[in-house]
């Protein structure tokens, strides 16, 4: 049997799939959790990497690897290949004003005309979480930082040049996928927009950038020091694209994942560009392209409820069962970390339509469901007003694992809901691209498809539109 791995580096912990290559079966795997943080040194990812791999039982006898990691991370080398300072993370919104002055920046004072060449131009319109924003950032706050920069890479681009043992940033790989995510790359024409990151970086001679490989391209060979030895390296993907793989979806086909981001995103043939910037225009990892709504805000929602409830995530889920339909009158807008869909990164959470009847535990766990999925209804609207024709979605990450969030889901969201078996479609993802890649062959291996239950209800109108008037009015 020919074994392949997947690794999914992403927010909150780092997992390793070990899969037969012919099935997709997996047959061992492990994980092992990041640090909490929005700003991390990048070797706790490769310390976690490396206990993933080991508690899966190695690499030594795998035949292809490939990374998929969360997106956009700003990983900053200097000429020696060292980091010049801790990573940004893409949750990380400090640069909520850089992005906002790069989007007037190119429209020469005119945000809304900045907008459009941004859409134009990548695809994206910047916010907090895109890497160009954190350049711009760091070229204004850590101007020092700034013109130590030699080359920026992505978490996944940095974990597969540490796989391969490489030392210079010269050797740095990507995929289009994760480049799309910077704000500096057009997925359409394949090509980076070194004028954009000098518009960021404020300078003239610019840091390198990884070498774009195709879909499945190899990134070259793991070593042994890494725990790879000889093993074919794909070229990686964003954690995203990995899941879109990894779900074996289609074009037309839309999945909702619910990690710590909360995303939808549909794949699709053509690129998007939505001015509104509610929309990314980012590539997927087969060749196509993945238009997709993000949230800073998804399953540490229900996290929180749990911990000031003081109950675990399964007795959350059987109080938000309990309460009706509308939590009793509650509504929970949770912009816990501030939020990037919408985009309002120095917002804060509120719970409306407290009373003394309608202030139970049940309820709040209740609204703490509703809440998320009445955000995550928002975030579907703008993929579909981008043009997807949503039918239905494949529900997948964390809080997919809740019984309240896949029978609560169908209602708000307005569509069938199909949730597949738990599994880890992201390292799944990264697995396929790896097999794909030791096969030289035109398209990804056909693997056998998980079991999956399709949710359906009545849609739930009421609860959404007081949702939207509550959220209309968050500070
Ligand atoms: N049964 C569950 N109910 C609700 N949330 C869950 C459950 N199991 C895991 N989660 C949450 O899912 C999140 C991790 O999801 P994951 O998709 O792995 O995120 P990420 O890929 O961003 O690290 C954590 O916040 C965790 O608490
Ligand atoms: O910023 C985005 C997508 O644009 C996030 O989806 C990150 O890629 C992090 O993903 P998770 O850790 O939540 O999977």
């Amino acid at each position: 049997m020919t074994l392949v791995a997947g690794i999914d580096s992403s927010t909150q912990s780092c997992k390793v799939v070990i899969v037969d290559a012919a099935t997709g079966r997996v047959v061992r795997q492990g994980a092992a959790p990041h640090p909490p943080g929005t700003e991390i040194d990048p070797e706790h990812w490769w310390t976690a990497l490396r206990r993933a791999a080991e508690r899966a039982g190695g690499l030594a006898d795998v035949a292809a690897v490939s990374v998929a990691a969360q997106q956009h991370g700003m990983v900053c080398l200097d000429a020696a290949g060292r980091t010049v300072r801790p990573a940004l993370l893409w949750n990380d919104t400090r640069s909520a004003g850089a992005a906002a002055d790069l989007v007037a920046d190119l429209g020469g004072g005119d945000p809304a005309e900045g907008a459009r060449r941004w859409a134009e131009a990548v695809g994206t319109v910047p916010v907090a979480s895109l890497t160009v924003a954190k350049l711009r950032w760091l070229a204004d706050h850590e101007p020092d930082a700034a013109a130590r920069v030699a080359a920026v890479a992505l978490p996944h681009d940095w974990l597969t040049w540490r796989l391969a043992g490489a030392s210079g940033p010269d050797a740095l790989v990507t995929d289009r996928s994760d480049a799309s995510g910077t704000g500096y790359y057009q997925a359409g024409t394949g090509a980076y927009r070194p004028d954009l990151l000098a518009l960021a970086l404020r300078r003239e001679s610019l840091p390198a950038l990884p070498r774009v490989l195709a879909p499945d391209e190899a990134a070259g060979t793991g070593t042994a020091e890494a725990g790879a030895p000889g093993a074919v390296l794909g070229p990686g993907c964003g954690d995203n694209a990995a899941t879109a793989l990894g779900l074996g979806l289609r074009t037309g086909q839309v999945f909702m994942s619910l990690g710590t981001s909360g995303v939808v995103a549909a794949v699709s043939e053509e690129p998007a560009a939505d001015p509104t910037g509610q929309v990314a225009g980012f590539a997927d990892a087969t060749g196509a392209h993945l238009p997709l709504a993000c949230t800073l805000n998804a399953a540490r929602v229900l996290d929180s409820a749990a911990r000031l409830l003081d109950v675990g995530l399964g007795e959350l889920s059987e109080l938000a069962l309990r309460a009706d339909p509308g939590a009793g009158g509650l509504t929970y807008v949770p912009y816990l970390e501030g939020e990037r869909t919408p985009n309002l990164p120095d917002a804060t959470g509120t719970l409306h339509g407290m009373t003394l009847t309608s202030l139970t535990r049940e309820n709040l766990a209740r609204a703490a469901v509703e809440g998320l999925l009445c955000l995550m209804a928002d975030a579907l609207r703008a993929v579909r007003d981008q043009g997807a024709d949503v039918r239905e979605i494949t529900l997948t990450g964390g809080a997919a694992r809740a019984a309240a969030v896949r029978e609560t889901a169908p209602a708000i969201l307005g569509v069938p809901v199909r949730v597949p078996e738990p599994a880890e479609y992201a390292a799944l993802g990264a697995a396929r691209q790896a097999a794909w890649t030791l096969s030289r062959h035109d398209a990804p291996p056909v693997w056998n498809t998980a079991a999956t239950r399709t949710y359906k209800a009545p849609p739930d109108h009421r609860t959404l539109t007081r949702y939207r008037t509550a959220a209309r009015s968050a500070p």
